[in-house]
This record gives C-alpha cells, sequence and structure tokens, in this order.
C-alpha cells in the first residue's frame, strides 16, 4: 500500500510537455525540489543578476545556456512553488521555441544539471500521490487529452473537476455514517442495536446501496463517452459501405486509426457525430465467401454485427435487392442492436422504396457518398439513436472503466451483504465488517486503498511528459 501525501520527492524530473514535432512554442517542465536549482544552472536571465529567491508564479525572460555558456534558446522561465503547482512540488517550466531539435538540446541540459527523465505519466503520479488528485480524476486527465468528441472532453473535464469523485466519495461518507452509528451502539447490551436504530441503519444501507446502483446504470454512457459508439456500416460488396464512411469521415473527422489487415479486413475509423464519439468500422462485404480468406472477414463481420451497439446497412438503391440483400435483411430482423438502413446511391434512379425494407424495425435513410446529400440526416439520426439508448451524455458523474465498475460491483455486494446481516440478526460486528469492505471497494476508485503495482501501471499508460 502507498502512503499518499507522505512521499518523499528526493529526485528532481523533467520532460518535455508539449507535443513532439515542430510548434510555435514548446514546454520543458521540471518538477522536484531542485526545480529551481536546475533551472538557476540552464537559465541565464536577460536583464542580468541571478534568478534569486524568484517569487511563485511569476516568468523571466532570459536564454537557456549550455554549460560552456554558448546560447541554446530563447526562453520564458516560469515557477511555481510547492504545493502550488500541477505536480504539488517546486516547478520550473522552460517556455522554449517549439521545434524537436531545440527541445531536445534543452531537455538533455535540463539532465546534464541535475534533472532526470521523467517517465510516461510522472508529473501526473506525483499530484497523485501528494493527493492534489485522487486516481479518477488524474486518469481523467489522460482521457482529457485523448477525447475525441466534444461530448467525451466534457466528460472528462466534469471528472477531472471531481464530478465522479465526490459522488464516491459521499457514498463512502455515507457508509462511515452507518459504520459509526453502529459502532456507538456497540455498547448496548448483547451487541443488540434498539430496533429503531436498526431501522434507521436499515435506511442508510440502503441509500448507499442505490446510490451504488445509480452510479452503474451509468457505466454504458461512461464507456462510450470514452471509447465511442460501436457502429459497424454492413452490406454486401459495392454498395457504397466505403464510400459513406469516407464521407462520414471528410465531414467530421476526427482521430484516424487504420488498422492494419488485408483489404478484406475490416477499417477502423474514429469520428466525431454531434459530439458524440463513433467507432466506426466499415466491414467486409457479407455474402458467401469462396476463398479461405474472405472466409474470415466475413466470420469477423458477423462477430462485430454481434456486438455492434448501432449497424449502418447499406443497400444501393438503384438496383433492386439481390439474394445476399435478402440475407443481410434477415440477419439483422435478428440483430440485438439500433439498426439505420441506408439506400445509396441516390444521385441514380432509384428502384427501392421503404416496403422493401418492412421486415426490419428500422428508420430509412436516403443517401448518396457521392454528392453528399442525406448525410447531415443520418448523422441526426444517429445522434437521435444515441440519446435515446444512453440519455444525456454530458454527465462525468459516470464510471467509465473496467476497474471502477468492478469496484462498484463489490461494493454493492458488501452492501447487500451488510443489509442481509442487519436483517437476520447475525450481530452487528458482521454488519461491520461488510460495511467497511465497501467502504474499501470504493477507495480503491480514488486509489485509497490499492497496491503500488497497480498504481505504476496505471500512469505507465499515460503519454511521456505528462
Ligand atoms: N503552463 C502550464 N499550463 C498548463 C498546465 C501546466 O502544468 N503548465 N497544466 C497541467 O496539466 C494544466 C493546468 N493544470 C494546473 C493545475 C494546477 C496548477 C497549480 O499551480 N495550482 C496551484 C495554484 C493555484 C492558484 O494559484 O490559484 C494550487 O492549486 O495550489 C497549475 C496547473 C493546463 N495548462
Amino acid at each position: 500500500m502507498i502512503e499518499r501525501a507522505r512521499v518523499m520527492t528526493e529526485d528532481t524530473i523533467s520532460q518535455i510537455a508539449t507535443p513532439h514535432g515542430a510548434g510555435g512554442i514548446g514546454i520543458i517542465r521540471v518538477s522536484g525540489e531542485d526545480a529551481l536549482g536546475v533551472a538557476r544552472r540552464v537559465f541565464r536571465p536577460a536583464a542580468g543578476g541571478t534568478l534569486g529567491d524568484m517569487a511563485p508564479y511569476t516568468a523571466r525572460y532570459g536564454h537557456i545556456v549550455a554549460a560552456d555558456g554558448t546560447v541554446i534558446d530563447e526562453c520564458i522561465l516560469l515557477y511555481m512553488r510547492a504545493p502550488h503547482s500541477y505536480t504539488g512540488e517546486d516547478t520550473a517550466e522552460l517556455q522554449c521555441h517549439g521545434g524537436a531539435v531545440v527541445l531536445r538540446e534543452v531537455l538533455l541540459r535540463t539532465w546534464e544539471a541535475g534533472a532526470r527523465p521523467a517517465e510516461a505519466g510522472e508529473f501526473t503520479k506525483r499530484a497523485f500521490l501528494h493527493g492534489r488528485l485522487d486516481l479518477a480524476r488524474a486518469e481523467s486527465v489522460m482521457e482529457l487529452i485523448a477525447a475525441k468528441s466534444t461530448r467525451a472532453a466534457h466528460a472528462a473535464r466534469e471528472r477531472l473537476a471531481g464530478a465522479f469523485s465526490h459522488a464516491v466519495t459521499d457514498i463512502r461518507t455515507q457508509i462511515l455514517g452507518a459504520v459509526a452509528h453502529i459502532e456507538a451502539g456497540i455498547d448496548f447490551p448483547e451487541d443488540d442495536i434498539p430496533a429503531a436504530s436498526a431501522e434507521h441503519l436499515a435506511a442508510e444501507i440502503d441509500a448507499a446501496s442505490a446510490a451504488v446502483r445509480r452510479l452503474l446504470a451509468g457505466a454504458d454512457t461512461g464507456r462510450i463517452l470514452r471509447d465511442g459508439v460501436k457502429t459497424v456500416i454492413v452490406g454486401r460488396p459495392n454498395v457504397g459501405k466505403s464510400s459513406l464512411l469516407n464521407a462520414l469521415l471528410g465531414m467530421e473527422r476526427a482521430i484516424v486509426t487504420d488498422v492494419p489487415g488485408t483489404t478484406r479486413d475490416i477499417i477502423e475509423e474514429e469520428i466525431s457525430v454531434a459530439g458524440i464519439p463513433l467507432r466506426l468500422l466499415d466491414t467486409a462485404g457479407l455474402r458467401a465467401a469462396e476463398d479461405a480468406v474472405e472466409q474470415i472477414g466475413v466470420a469477423r463481420t458477423e462477430q462485430h454485427l454481434t456486438d455492434a451497439e448501432l449497424i449502418l446497412a447499406v443497400f444501393d438503391a438503384s438496383e433492386p435487392l439481390t439474394a445476399e440483400d435478402h440475407a443481410l435483411l434477415a440477419r439483422l430482423s435478428a440483430a440485438a442492436a439500433d439498426i439505420i438502413i441506408l439506400c445509396s446511391k441516390e444521385d441514380r434512379p432509384s428502384v427501392l422504396s421503404a416496403e422493401d425494407f418492412a421486415a426490419v424495425a428500422a428508420p430509412v435513410l436516403r443517401i448518396s457518398a457521392q454528392e453528399g446529400t442525406g448525410l447531415d440526416a443520418l448523422r441526426e439520426e444517429i445522434a437521435a439513436h444515441i440519446v435515446q439508448r444512453e440519455g444525456d451524455l454530458s454527465d462525468g458523474a459516470l464510471p467509465n472503466k473496467e476497474r471502477e465498475i468492478e469496484a462498484l460491483r463489490r461494493a454493492e455486494a458488501h452492501l447487500a451483504a451488510a443489509a442481509e446481516t442487519l436483517a437476520a440478526d447475525l450481530g452487528t460486528d458482521f454488519v461491520s465488517i461488510d460495511l467497511r469492505a465497501a467502504y474499501d471497494a470504493l477507495g480503491e476508485i480514488l486509489g485509497e486503498t490499492v497496491d503500488t503495482d497497480l498504481i505504476d501501471r496505471i500512469f505507465s499508460e499515460f503519454c511521456i511528459g505528462k
């Protein structure tokens, strides 16, 4: 177990904090007891003199100089004094020109001057260890950085501000109240609490339990905001699936990730529709495949259809439905996901109508990826489906990680056990044990009761310089 806020930071770390590549300005962050010392060694104020006892949250203009005194770059130095900084430690920021080579040179200079390279996530890890951020809030820093849509960013921002952590803390406080209630009653004869107190206690446990369940109910939404709605584009070959993907990407491209594979494999992209992140998968055409590679592609498509949250089924409106189209419609009528049927190639004379799709309960939209028609209506329809399924997606008080969901489930189980033990009159000591277990499970979410290895693992997934 770690003891937060009691961690001594004997070493001073530094790293480039801005994105790598060319930028207007690049920042090197130096954090730790000797941050100002490192700054003194590498930075020469233009106004002359020394940095002396630089006042916190002030800046100086000057130059980064090599050990032999030659100038490496022009720089603005910003100084923050512990505990009033992001990490909670003394911090010096060297704001230099944002070139990859320049920043590397300045970074090496800080290492030469006594700092050591910061590991991935180490600044935020220090913020956590100094008690400035709990674990859920610290993780939301990376979620904010990685957010691919406005709503995802909003949710991450709320988590960073503590919306989720406060909800968890409130439940812990409630549970602690119930424990205090029992412990006050422990002096009662025969370890028994009066009926009125037992009733009150049962109500407290119930309330905590209901609050945990409310958080769990938001897990799906939390995950969607983090990972995106899994949306699968299906249809037989050449109906315009890829054109649709490209048209949607062209309009609202966020971050593009091509999952490598054969041409018959699945292409995955991330887009934002009405601020909601979508994981969009363009699948191999569904048909009776002849060769082995294509069969694998079709099998994967089947798998993705099974766990899709939204299916965009594409049909070529310029041709009558084929046997493959009918097979797909039959498959869709059994799908659990929301479905939107798209009649593509609307720029050509259309031979399909809504009656052709009567077997599937889904809206039918007409689009032309070529001409860009119908795409706005499609985005509105997608947004409407998601809002209907998930409600308001802007709440940051949602669990969004397996680790959090699992801890909430355990807390719920311990609270249920506490309620049962109480109802069965098995002795208040046992109720108290269950309540403490629920309290600790919730504490794991905040990083209060987790081991060092887990903490290290979580922060090592952060980016360098964060
Ligand atoms: N230059 C710079 N910009 C940045 C960061 C940074 O580290 N450096 N941040 C890094 O992610 C974010 C801001 N996060 C921060 C959080 C707390 C403090 C801080 O010094 N807090 C003190 C002082 C508060 C005050 O003066 O009112 C405190 O809370 O005690 C600084 C940055 C975004 N912008």
